[in-house]
């Protein structure tokens, strides 16, 4: 035979294997089910060595070319990428724990996947993106503190596309190990929870207390379950974690403290019939550009539901949103029209209106 021929065997066979290979994570895919439905876990080092056990003996029978170390190595290697495939997906989000988007990460996949608590919104997208995480969870918006930059930029700069949104309501507990609010002598939160508390306590004669800031109100939690004269203005989830007694519930001034979050993927949804798209818009410096631009969404009657200008590496973008999917025939024309200027961030189930 020819070395062409030769290789064109060894295609011909790779492919069977590449088949086999894809055929038998389709059953370790059902184990890991039945696995994570049980609580069981993945890694069985005895049912690996049996199999390699196996294969080596019939290998033997057989007159095999493979030798045991062959065998070993390629086996091995195979139940790593097993065990990885088998691993429930997980879900990095912006935290620590107990932090409001642990809370939003739950609120979309309930109290038992497997959280990756990571400190920055770039790590989050970086875990999704290197396939460490499935799902990544960040803010993109609160009703008092309006748009998170970090969020846009990262939307900007990675592949990722937005699957879900999350809509939180930020509500602060009081929480202590004090038997009386006249024993709590410090205060742990974060800086912007403090302002967001004033006339609590005013009220209830806390307004003179040391306040002590720490990084996020989970941190505040943590600190004052090891205090017993200290107090933390934190989340019920934060309070809950630290086994922190709740002594006043929903202490913020100001009601209707929101906050929406996105969730991130390597994937795109297909239409649900009730979707939200969400695009990022870099114009023409020329005067009407904008207005243009818009004008195709009133022409085509898409229902605008966000506008906002923002700045990124100097540039200025447009972050928009609007009613129907990607998919859609009016969308998919004005998308095709403005194929420069658009960078399509995800059709998603539309959950809320605005924060
Ligand atoms: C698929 C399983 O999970 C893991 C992967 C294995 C494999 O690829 O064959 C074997 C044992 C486990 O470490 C299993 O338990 O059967």
């Amino acid at each position: 035979m020819t070395l062409e021929a030769l290789r064109k065997e060894i295609d011909r066979i790779d492919d069977q294997l590449l088949d086999l290979y894809n055929e038998r994570l389709k059953i370790v895919e059902e184990v890991g089910r039945l696995k994570n439905s049980t609580g069981a876990p993945i890694y069985r080092p005895e049912r690996e060595r049996e199999i390699l056990e196996r294969l080596k003996r019939r290998n033997r029978e057989r007159g095999g070319l493979l030798s045991d170390e062959a065998i070993e190595a390629l086996f091995l290697e195979l139940f790593a990428v097993a065990r990885n495939y088998e691993l429930p997906e997980r879900v990095a989000f912006l935290g620590p724990e107990a932090s409001f988007t642990h809370q939003a990460a739950e609120k979309k996949f309930g109290a038992t996947s497997a959280y990756l608590p990571i400190h920055t919104i770039k790590g989050v997208f970086r875990e999704v993106a290197e396939g460490k995480a499935k799902f990544g969870v960040v803010p993109i918006e609160n009703s008092f503190n309006g748009i998170v930059s970090d969020t846009i930029n990262c939307l900007s700069d990675y592949d990722l596309k937005i699957v879900a949104e999350v809509l939180i309501e930020i509500h602060h507990v009081l929480a202590t190990k004090a038997e009386d609010v006249k024993q709590i002598k410090r205060i742990y939160s974060k800086d912007i929870a403090f302002g967001q508390c004033n006339q609590f306590l005013e009220d209830v004669g806390l307004d003179l207390v040391e306040q002590i800031p720490v990084e996020s109100t989970a941190k505040a939690a943590q600190m004052a379950a090891k205090d017993p004269e200290a107090a933390a203005i934190c989340s019920e989830v934060a309070a809950r974690l630290y086994h922190l007694p709740i002594l006043f519930k929903n202490i913020e001034d100001e009601g209707n403290n929101r906050t929406r979050f996105f969730i991130v993927s390597d994937f795109e949804n297909r239409p649900s019939g009730r979707d939200k798209t969400t695009i990022l818009v870099r114009l023409p410096h020329r005067p009407g550009a904008l207005v243009d631009f818009l004008n195709d969404f009133k022409e085509a009657q898409i229902g605008l539901t966000k506008i906002k200008s923002h700045i990124v590496g100097g540039v200025s973008i447009f972050f928009i949103e609007f009613d129907g999917h990607k998919e859609d025939e009016k969308i998919r024309k004005i998308f095709e029209k403005h194929e420069e200027s658009i960078k399509f961030l995800g059709s998603y189930v539309k959950e809320a209106d605005d924060v």
